[in-house]
């Protein structure tokens, strides 16, 4: 579950956040939309501590894993060296590293590529290495930037199977979404505009924040 009150964040004397509240309940899935420079991946940066908000609570419920808008993945390593960089930070073993990856790569079709280093990729096969990253370590909160970037058809419908599968096992998702096509697969959606967050779509009351969802959490 993810909780946000009440969230400011400027830049100087750039507000782009004013007050952002929100909820995102387990099992749901959660797009973000906004027009370029709304505030969109500062809102997810707050979300996953990459930045520090002038004002605000964030709650999130177990693992996270962040998918940046631009990979930030380093140019010398192959993708098996990367992804045993990841894992240590996330506290796997070896064993789990290589067993989880090995499954990963397989499912969004890089396999053939686990010993080239990520300077001889592709771009969108870049994209692929950024989200495996984050679902590395089975986090239960998803939080994605524009995770489909470059990705070919079946890649990018594989990406739709594989978070509506996370959502059905009780995970947390949010995705920053620029495809209007894809507007029918989210519960629910934020829209971001002049700092504030309005909701829209079929589960747009659940994620809402009310005095209720907070009272339930013992805040
Ligand atoms: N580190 C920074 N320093 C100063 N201003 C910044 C910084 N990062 C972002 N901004 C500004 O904050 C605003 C929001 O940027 P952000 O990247 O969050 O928007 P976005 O909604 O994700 O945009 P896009 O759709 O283009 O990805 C923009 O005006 C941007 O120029």
């Amino acid at each position: 579950m993810i909780t946000v009150r009440g969230l400011a964040k400027r830049y100087r004397r750039r507000r782009v956040l004013e007050d952002v509240s929100f909820t995102v309940p387990r099992g749901m899935l959660t797009g973000i939309q906004g027009e370029n420079g709304a505030g969109k991946s500062t809102l997810l940066k707050c979300l996953v501590g990459l930045l520090k908000p002038d004002a605000g609570q964030i709650v999130l419920d177990g693992r996270v894993g962040y998918c940046p808008q631009d990979p930030s993945l380093i140019e010398s390593l192959t993708l098996t060296e990367q992804f045993r960089l990841f894992g240590a930070g996330y506290g796997l073993t070896p064993d789990q590293v290589a067993d989880r990856a090995g499954t990963l790569m397989e499912e969004f079709g890089c396999a053939r590529y686990a010993t080239t280093r990520v300077d001889r990729l592709s771009g969108g096969t870049r994209q692929k290495v950024n989200l495996i990253a984050a679902l590395l370590h089975e986090p239960d909160v998803l939080i994605l930037d524009e995770p489909y970037q470059g990705f070919d058809y079946d890649t990018y419908q594989h990406f739709w199977d594989y978070t509506e599968r996370f959502r059905v096992d009780g995970g947390s998702v949010v995705v920053v979404s620029h495809m209007h096509t894809e507007i029918a697969r989210f519960d629910a959606m934020l829209d971001l505009a002049a700092g504030r967050v309005t909701a829209s779509g079929r589960r747009a009351k659940d994620v809402v924040l009310t005095d209720a969802v907070l009272t339930d959490r013992g805040e």
